[in-house]
């Protein structure tokens, strides 16, 4: 089930360095939104405060608040390993386990969770989770094989499977096509349009035809120079950021200025 995101005032330390500062947006559901700007300025900083992702460097910390739907991800007593469950993450780099097979690997956050099934259940699962990230014709004969033997692209649509298996709310993707050639590019890009009809997607990308092309809201992040922390300039529809900004720095990054 696809689920919203309202973020409020929020701050977010490396110890003493204030990375990003007082970030306000609010992320619709069913959609796909962007996050762009100038390396450095927070982006995968901030993807990851979403899942609680960044509590795995030492020193990172928020300050205010991330909704899920209302609920508060930060509140007392909440566990960061059922937030991710809800709040899935693929990452830059394909990183299936090497020596898993295909089918262990769709199953692995499942596992992690503690979710026993039926191996009727299971296969049925990785079935469904391979189907969603389009990559099930390619592999169905082969589901015992390691998921290492699989092309850069298709480990992506591996990982994206193994990000949909657990049924998440939400799936943050921090630049997912980066390590990839324009076809496997193109072939991710389908895949979360796809995706935006049951998750809200979240993407970091670089790319700025990407972001225009895969994504119906954009934000965009910008700092003030080196030292300095990252912030929310712009956040607005996809075709607005790219056409009609209202910010100058915004129009000047789009347009290739800079960055
Ligand atoms: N683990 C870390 N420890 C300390 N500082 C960090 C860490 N990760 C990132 N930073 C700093 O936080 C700031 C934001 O970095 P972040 O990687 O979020 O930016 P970004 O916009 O995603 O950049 P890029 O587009 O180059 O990936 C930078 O100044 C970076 O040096």
């Amino acid at each position: 089930m696809s689920k919203r995101i309202d973020v409020k005032d929020l701050n977010v330390y490396y110890g003493n360095f204030r990375a990003v500062e007082g970030v306000n947006i609010s992320i619709e559901p069913k959609s796909v939104t962007a996050f762009i700007g100038p390396s450095g300025c927070g982006k995968s900083t901030f993807l990851r405060t979403l899942n609680r992702m960044h509590e795995v460097i030492p020193g990172a910390r928020v300050e205010g608040e991330v909704l899920l739907d209302g609920d508060d991800l930060y509140a007392p007593g909440v566990d960061p390993v059922a937030v991710r469950s809800h709040i899935g993450m693929v990452f830059q780099r394909p990183n299936p386990f090497p020596t898993m097979s295909i089918r262990d690997n769709v199953l692995a956050g499942v596992k992690l969770n503690g979710r026993r099934m039926s191996k009727s259940d299971a296969d049925a699962l990785v079935e469904q989770s391979l189907r969603g990230a389009n990559l099930w014709n390619e592999v169905k004969d082969r589901l015992n094989k390691p998921g290492s033997g699989l092309s850069g692209g298709q480990q992506q649509r591996l990982c994206i499977a193994r990000a949909i298996a657990v049924k998440p709310d939400v799936i943050l993707m921090d630049e997912p096509c980066s390590a990839l050639d324009p076809i496997s590019t193109l072939a991710i890009e389908d895949l979360i349009e796809e995706l935006k009809e049951n998750y809200t997607v979240v993407i970091v990308t670089h790319n700025m035809q990407q972001a225009a092309r895969v994504s119906d809201k954009t934000a965009f992040f910008n700092i003030a120079g080196t030292g300095k922390p990252g912030k929310l300039i712009e956040y607005a529809d996809t075709t607005t950021i790219f056409n009609n900004p209202t910010e100058k720095s915004t129009e000047d990054y789009v347009s290739g200025r800079f960055g």
